[in-house]
């Protein structure tokens, strides 16, 4: 699975933005607080216009403070997937349960330093892990390969039954480091300037997916 992420994309066009990526499995929306990270980009009102703009699945990832507060207007929104992160939850078991009772999937993100030790014990409530491969806040910036160890344990939790989720990773994922995810277990790759600034995003999207497939 591709997930496009917007933060890479023209704000001021959003709607031609994810037009432009059709093809893809879900549309990666990046909400920034400028708290929890040091970058502020959109919220809940845009969310709920992106909603009605487009039939693709979003894929809600919050990177602000109290999620325990926010979560649920994004499922109540329409999203698909809304991603809290371990580091700002207060209660993520009753996170996810809410975000379940209000339609959508619940996502868990760790940062890179996060471990995924951590988090074991809660994710049996989440639907996806999103394990960030750089550390939130910006697009562009370089894959940090040693997360993938995270992503391989989670793999084998999942391939063996003691987990139900989907893996997500995002941060750096281009054409260079697609496979190396892949080959790691990862199911759904976010990508913003490997398809936002290609001359052609549903060609670059494709192509990430095919690398990806070829890989696993
Ligand atoms: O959440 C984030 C960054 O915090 C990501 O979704 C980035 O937006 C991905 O951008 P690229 O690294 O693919 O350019």
């Amino acid at each position: 699975m591709i997930a496009p992420s917007i933060l890479s994309a023209d704000f001021a066009r959003l709607a031609d933005e994810a037009a432009a990526v059709s093809g893809a499995d879900w549309l990666h929306v990046d909400v920034m607080d400028a708290h929890f990270v040091p970058n502020l980009t959109l919220g809940l009102p845009v969310v709920k216009s992106l909603r009605k703009a487009t039939d693709i699945p979003l894929d809600c990832h919050l990177m602000i403070e109290d999620p325990d507060r926010w979560a649920i207007g994004y499922a109540e929104a329409g999203a698909h997937n809304v991603t809290v992160h371990a580091e700002a939850a207060a209660d993520p078991v009753k996170l996810a349960k809410d975000l379940r009772a209000a339609g959508s999937r619940a996502g868990l993100s760790i940062k890179p330093g996060t471990s995924l030790d951590s988090v074991v014990d809660v994710l049996k409530h989440y639907d996806t892990l999103l394990v960030m491969s750089v550390e939130p806040g910006f697009g562009g910036q370089s894959f940090m390969p040693e997360v993938l160890d995270k992503v391989r344990t989670a793999r084998n939790l999942v391939d063996t039954g003691h987990l139900k989720l989907v893996i997500e990773i995002d941060g750096g994922i281009n054409a260079d480091t697609i496979a190396q995810a892949a080959e790691a277990g990862v199911d759904c790759f976010v990508s913003g300037s490997a398809v936002y600034d290609a001359a052609d995003p549903a060609k670059a999207l494709e192509s990430l997916r095919g690398l990806a497939a070829a890989a696993r």
